[in-house]
């Protein structure tokens, strides 16, 4: 297993203004994900979990220290790469499918770039690795909510991310959905051999998923625990 980081975060601050007021959200917050690995942020409501994804992902600046994944800087205070060129993957609770596209333009949308034959071939690859082969034709309101979120991952998979986001992903599902579609998601991550960053209040959820949990408390980690397999299985 590797374990050269593929994302850093290194003493960052984060926060909000409000008219001439800043008010600081998360402050000198460091983590490293190993490459391949899954790491969660777990914390009450509040704490910053979704302000760290939103940095992450190029939606909010860094006003002290700095985000790198691979070897690209992505956030300083002075600079900042666009969220459409970070190659992050994004699934968020409220990251809907399109309801007007069928399963296969959905999960196509994201490689309208590629040609033909090759988003083809990506889709085919992906709906099997759900095994959703059978649904291509259907619309999302004719899927059930764990059906959805498993388009909504390869959606968020299609186009190859250097890393995926994950923000209460699984929280509209019922338990027993939501218990056996996170331990899938976890396959299916490993098997891409993708890393991720997922946010969650439900800590089983955290414990069947994640290779290293973080707790967070006003805006600061104050936790990070290495899990093993024997632990995730557990
Ligand atoms: N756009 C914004 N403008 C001002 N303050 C904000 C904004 N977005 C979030 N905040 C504040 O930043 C703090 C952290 O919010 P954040 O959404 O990151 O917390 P969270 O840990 O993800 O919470 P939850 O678990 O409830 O989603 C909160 O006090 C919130 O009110």
């Amino acid at each position: 297993m590797s374990t050269l980081p593929i994302l850093q975060i290194n003493n960052v601050r984060l926060g909000y203004k409000q008219g001439r007021d800043f008010k600081t959200v998360v402050d000198d917050f460091s983590m490293q994900v190993p490459a391949g690995e899954i790491a969660c942020l777990l914390g009450p409501s509040g704490c910053g979990k979704t302000t760290v994804l939103r940095a992450i992902a190029g939606f909010e600046p860094v006003y002290a220290g700095r985000i790198v994944l691979e070897d690209q800087v992505l956030s300083e205070p002075d600079r900042m790469v666009e969220p459409e060129h970070r190659r992050i993957g994004m699934m968020f609770q409220d990251y809907a499918l399109f309801p007007h596209l069928t399963v296969e333009q959905n999960i196509g949308f994201g490689l309208r770039k590629a040609k033909p034959e090759q988003r083809r071939q990506r889709v085919d690859e992906l709906l099997a690795l759900v095994r959703l082969s059978d649904l291509r034709e259907r619309y999302p309101h004719e899927l059930s909510g764990g059906q959805q979120q498993r388009v909504a991952l390869i959606r968020s998979l299609a186009p190859a991310p250097r890393l995926l986001l994950l923000d209460e992903a699984f929280s509209n599902l019922d338990t027993e959905i939501r218990q056996k579609l996170v331990v899938e998601v976890r396959s299916i991550l490993k098997q891409s051999g993708i890393s991720a960053i997922l946010v969650t209040h439900n800590l089983e959820e955290a414990q069947a998923i994640a290779d290293h949990i973080g707790t967070m408390k006003d805006g600061r980690l104050c936790a990070w625990q290495r899990r093993t397999q024997a632990d995730i299985a557990a």
